[in-house]
C-alpha cells in the first residue's frame, strides 16, 4: 500500500466490552424529596441494574510495520483493567472508589467520564483515546469525547 500524498491514513479502532453493575440515581448534594423528585424511579433506595455496553475508540496513525494503530490486544487488557476489574458485578455507588467517596452521581454520562480519564492515563505515546460511549440501556446512549469547558 503507498500512503496518498506520503501521509499515513488516520483510523479508528473501538474494543467493545459488555458489563453488568447495579447503582442507584442519588445526589450527596440533595435531600431526600429532591433526589426523588429529579431522579423518580431510579432513586429507589434498592437500586437496580443494567447491561452496561462499553466502546473505546482509539485515533491514530496506522503503523507502516505493523498495519495498526493499537493491538487491540494491548487494549484489551487496559480495558479490562479500568473498566471490567473496576464495574463489573459491582455497585457502582458502593464498590468504585471514585463514586463511593466523592459527590459524583452514577449516571451514565459520569461513568463514561470516568473511564475515558482512567483509560487515557494507560494508552501508549502517541495512541489518542477519541470516544468512550456507554450503552446504558438498549435504549440510552452517552459519548465522551474528553472535552472539557
Ligand atoms: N441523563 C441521564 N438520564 C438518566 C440516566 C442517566 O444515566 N443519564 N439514567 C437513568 C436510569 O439509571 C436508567 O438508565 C433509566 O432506566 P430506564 O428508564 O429503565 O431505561 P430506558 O429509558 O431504556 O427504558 P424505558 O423503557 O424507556 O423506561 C435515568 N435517566
Ligand atoms: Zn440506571
Amino acid at each position: 500500500m503507498s500512503p496518498a500524498n506520503g501521509k499515513r491514513p488516520i483510523v479508528d479502532v473501538t474494543r467493545s466490552e459488555s458489563i453488568s453493575a447495579s447503582h442507584r440515581l442519588h445526589s450527596k448534594l440533595l435531600g431526600d424529596e429532591e433526589n426523588s423528585r429529579i431522579f423518580g424511579k431510579c432513586n429507589n433506595p434498592n437500586g437496580h441494574g443494567h447491561n452496561y455496553k462499553v466502546d473505546v475508540t482509539v485515533r491514530g496513525p496506522v503503523d507502516e510495520v505493523t498495519g495498526m494503530v493499537i493491538n487491540v490486544a494491548d487494549l484489551k487488557v487496559i480495558i479490562q483493567k479500568v473498566v471490567m476489574n473496576v464495574f463489573d458485578h459491582k455497585n457502582v455507588d458502593l464498590d468504585v472508589p471514585v463514586f463511593r467517596d466523592t459527590n459524583l452521581v452514577s449516571t451514565a454520562e459520569n461513568i463514561a467520564v470516568v473511564i475515558y480519564d482512567d483509560i487515557q492515563e494507560l494508552l501508549p505515546e502517541g495512541v489518542k483515546l477519541y470516544r468512550v460511549r456507554l450503552h446504558e440501556t438498549g435504549k440510552n446512549v452517552v459519548d465522551y469525547y474528553g472535552i472539557r469547558e
